[in-house]
């Protein structure tokens, strides 16, 4: 139970709680026959840790069992985003260069310390005020250039692998829509869980999840599309949360989880995080204006304004604190709302922050804070710590690959609209292309011309159906003029003929061209039987070359090339993609 609240809880409550936490026992025991236990191996000297999805070998403190709550401790944290111009560099950007003025320098968070332990845990402000800055901190999803203060884990720093082994449950909820929910539920098990977890455990876990959550009812309904019909919101958001449970993290981090629901379903959403707080998780989350039945369920809040700490402490303290700074909370008015309006009016007037600012800095809450948060700290130890880590592998590529497959052969096959639109635009393409290809006259006029206009049809149409038209499009006019079809590459300007080794337009329709000239003969118009040009004729005026089988096959390799650089590069940009905020 987190401190705070231990702090003021009164008899009732206490009685509260252990009943719930009796209720939790019971069907706890109900389900252990299902119950899996993932805990990494430990002994006194070493810890052994699988870092799911991840693949660098890698370690924590943090277990990825739930059976005992982490504390979340920070000290000091400010934060700064943009970049800081030095004075030399700034003499140097031109005035006209401003579409390239690199982001304002800012700082975002003010010396923000605090602990956060099993419970719930809120971070409240109004709009703008750091809320998701801090929370995407503290579960190491922000961009750590600019961030100064430490973060610790049950006293010891974050290693790199902690964002993968705790939960985030993200604003917007991502799930695949044409897959029910235990199907999302497994997909996050499979992907997630280390390789040592066996598919019945796995199997067994998602009904667990399932259960705990109360999604018995819509286990097997499909999430739902913008053309299909799914389930509820607060069943979306429920699974989107299991999805992360499936890791049975020590810490859940959860960025405005009731934001677009209705107000009983955010209760319900809320009461289901209450619950797996009491079973032993830290639960971190940034809100909105709560309303009062949900403000309840919280154990901890910070209360922040313009980046700076105001309030850190129980939820039944907050009344008698402001009160002190001479603020009066209405008989019946939802304390949320009422700070909400003092720090609104701190937000505009900076004396009045500075005042909040200033007794908060005074307070004995504060000074508690610092105290726990400082008995937390156990760098000292760290060294030993870190010596005596056990590293395992993560789950094989080969394995994450199959199941995304297997997630996208699912999803074409439940999205009959797109597929079928896919597959009736491909027959209408070929019936066209059949219909212009069909008894070609082996002419000079027009069987050239007409052979000709058909190749390029077939080349353009298939390298215009790619998932990144808008970005490659020029590069593809680029290529196509220097295909050789729209003009001949020897009347191009010299100094723009190298486009045409790079012109997939030009290797692609070389092919075809090589394939249905060679060794025609084509006749006059209205003699068929004086046939005075060559399919080669046509090949050699076109520039192409086609005396040995290699003439040929250069242009495959050529494409092959192609297609390879353009992977690779795909990938290194993959690898490059920032997974921070
Ligand atoms: N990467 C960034 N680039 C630019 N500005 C940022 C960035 N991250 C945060 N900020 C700024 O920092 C301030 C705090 O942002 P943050 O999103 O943490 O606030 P918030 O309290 O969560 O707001 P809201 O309740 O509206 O979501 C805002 O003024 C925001 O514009």
């Amino acid at each position: 139970m987190n401190s705070f609240s231990s702090l003021n809880n009164d008899v009732t409550k206490q009685w509260d709680l252990e009943t719930l936490n009796n209720e939790t026992i019971e069907r706890e025991t109900l389900l252990s026959s299902i119950s899996i236990n993932t805990t990494t191996e430990q002994d006194d000297t070493a810890q052994n840790i699988i870092v799911p999805n991840h693949r660098t070998a890698s370690v924590s403190r943090v277990s990825i069992s739930a059976d005992a709550a982490a504390t979340l401790s920070f000290h000091d944290i400010n934060y700064f985003i943009g970049d800081k111009i030095e004075p030399s560099k700034h003499r140097l950007n031109f005035p006209s260069r401003s579409c390239l003025k690199s982001q304002e320098y800012k700082q975002i968070l003010f010396n923000i310390s605090g602990i956060f332990s099993n419970g719930m845990n809120a971070i409240l402000g109004p709009t703008g005020c750091g809320k998701s800055s801090l929370l995407d901190i503290l579960a190491d999803r922000k961009d750590q250039h600019g961030l100064s203060g430490r973060i610790l884990v049950d006293g010891l720093p974050r290693h790199p692998s902690f964002k993968y082994i705790v939960g985030y449950v993200v604003q917007e909820d991502i799930f695949t829509g044409t897959l029910t929910v235990r199907e999302n539920l497994l997909f996050s098990a499979n992907l997630r869980l280390p390789k040592t977890v066996s598919t019945l455990e796995k199997n067994a876990r998602v009904l667990r999840i399932i259960t705990e959550l109360g999604l018995e009812s819509c286990a097997d309904t499909r999430m739902g599309t913008d053309f299909l019909r799914g389930v509820s919101g607060g069943e979306k958001k429920r699974t989107c949360i299991g999805m992360e449970l499936v890791l049975s993290p020590k810490i859940l981090f959860l960025d405005e989880p009731t934001t677009g629901l209705d107000a009983s379903t955010a209760n319900n959403v809320m009461s289901y995080l209450k619950k797996l707080s009491d079973e032993g998780r830290t639960i971190v989350f940034s809100i909105h204006q709560p309303r009062y039945s949900i403000f309840k369920l919280f154990d901890s809040v910070i209360f922040m304004c313009k980046g700076e700490c105001v309030y850190h402490g129980p939820i039944n303290n907050i009344e008698t604190y402001f009160s002190t700074l001479g603020y009066q909370c209405k008989l019946h008015d939802n304390p949320t709302d009422f700070v909400l309006d003092i720090l609104i009016d701190a937000h505009r007037t900076p004396e009045t922050l500075t005042k909040l600012n200033d007794a908060y800095k005074q307070s004995s809450m504060h000074i508690d804070v610092l105290a726990r948060a400082q008995q937390e700290d156990n760098t000292e130890n760290q060294e030993l710590f870190q010596s005596t880590i056990v590293v395992e592998a993560a789950q094989a590529l080969r394995t994450e690959i199959f199941y995304v497959s297997q997630r996208t052969l699912r999803n074409a096959l439940r999205n009959p609209a797109m597929a079928l639109a896919q597959v009736v635009v491909s027959i209408m393409i070929g019936f066209l292309v059949g219909l212009v290809f069909y008894d070609l006259k082996k002419t000079t006029d027009p069987g050239i011309q007409d052979r000709l206009g058909t190749i390029f049809f077939i080349v353009v149409n298939q390298i215009f159906s790619t998932v990144a038209l808008i970005i490659v499009v020029l590069i593809y006019v680029g290529m196509m003029v220097f295909s050789g079809f729209l003009i001949k590459l020897t009347s191009m300007f010299n100094w723009l003929s190298w486009i045409q080794w790079i012109s997939a337009f030009r290797y692609a329709s070389n092919v075809l061209t090589i394939n249905e000239f060679q060794g025609l003969k084509l006749c006059l118009p209205n003699q068929t039987d004086v046939c005075p040009v060559m399919g080669e004729d046509v090949l050699n005026d076109r520039g192409i070359d086609h005396g040995t089988a290699w003439d040929l096959w250069k242009n495959f390799f050529a494409l092959t090339m192609m297609t390879t650089i353009v992977f690779v590069l795909a990938y290194i940009r993959l690898l490059r993609i920032k997974k921070t905020k």
